[in-house]
């Protein structure tokens, strides 16, 4: 496999803090990927590692096939988790100075920004200046930026907090655009529906080590599916049907709601069972354990390792 990004137990120390111990991640060239992990994970430190910005005290890491990431500077794109452009430059100068800093020739630049303001619905703020703009609106300008070089990689710091959400919903057609065109994208995030929304593989970090790596589905499957039921009347006999092992939570509310483990043969033989004894069943359904419900259970468990380096 063709990887864009390949980096094997990196690590970093500020003082007598380790920011990051032990960072293995792999992104196949094309894909989308989400970069998940609690406040103070590493994810920031390890994105600037991976992109040169910061040299590794140890750990190897590949960009775009070269272990010398700023060489390949010109065929990246990068928004930083702080963000910030020249106030009193317009749209297109901004846009147009990015492209410099990424080997464009301003011209190529300006033409390049009104193309893409143009294109999301900014092309009539071209020439106005970046203080005139709400916070959104500057953020929106800056990712655009990101892009002005056409990259080949495109790595995007939190690129949806302070975003509404129609611009956030922009921002995952811009990314999906990006990849439609050939491009690689690797995003950090703390919103899980993004994630599980645009990535086809994911990478999650806990106190500076990869705890996850995969699909968003092998993610979800280290929880198991429940089963939710709502009868009218109370089963005394549902124990009796289930695996040994299973609990059963009593929710408040009419009736009575119970939610199990998926028992392993499927829930056809207690469906028949309900039928059968007449239990007045309201509601039956199987709830698939939510990405924010893995995430939490993953960056909790000390004991999961990284599984498989690329997505399913
Ligand atoms: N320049 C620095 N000097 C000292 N400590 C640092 C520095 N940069 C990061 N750290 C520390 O390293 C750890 C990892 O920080 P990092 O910013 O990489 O985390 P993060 O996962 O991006 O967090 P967040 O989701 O809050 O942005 C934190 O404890 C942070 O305080």
């Amino acid at each position: 496999m063709n990887y864009a990004i390949e980096a094997e137990n990196l690590s970093k120390r500020f003082g007598d803090k380790q920011a990051v111990a032990g960072v293995d991640l792999r992104v196949p060239a094309g894909a989308i990927y989400g970069f998940l992990g609690q406040n103070g994970a590493g994810k920031t430190t390890t994105l600037r590692m991976l992109l040169g910005i910061l040299e590794p005290d140890g750990g190897h890491r590949r960009l775009l096939g070269t272990d010398r990431p700023l060489s390949v500077a010109a065929r990246v794109g990068y928004l930083p988790e702080e963000r910030g452009l020249y106030p009193a430059m317009t749209a297109r100068e901004a846009i147009a100075y990015v492209g410099a800093l990424r080997g464009m020739s301003l011209a190529e630049g300006r033409t390049r920004a009104d193309e893409l303001l143009a294109a999301n619905g900014l092309g009539g703020e071209a020439t106005a200046r970046i203080r005139t703009f709400s916070k959104g609106m500057a953020q929106k300008v800056q990712l655009l930026a990101t892009f002005v070089n056409r990259p080949d990689l495109i790595v995007l710091d939190e690129p949806f907090s302070g975003l509404d959400p129609v611009n956030q919903q922009d921002l995952e057609a811009m990314i999906h655009a990006e990849r439609a065109r050939g491009a690689t994208i690797l995003f950090s995030t703390h919103v899980m529906a993004h994630a599980e929304r645009m990535c086809d593989g994911l990478v999650i970090i806990a106190h500076g080590r990869t705890r996850f790596s995969g699909s968003v589905g092998a993610a979800r499957a280290h929880l198991p599916s429940r089963v939710v039921l709502v009868t009218d009347r109370p089963l005394s006999n549902l124990h009796a049907m289930l695996p040994p092992g299973s609990t059963v939570d009593i929710l408040p509310g009419p009736g009575n709601a119970y939610r199990f483990p998926l028992p392993p043969g499927g829930i056809e033989p207690l469906l028949a069972c309900l039928i059968e004894t007449g239990s007045g069943i309201r509601d039956m359904h199987i709830e698939r354990p939510t990405l924010h419900d893995a995430f939490v259970t993953i960056v909790g468990d000390g004991a999961l390792r990284a599984e498989t380096p690329e997505a399913a």
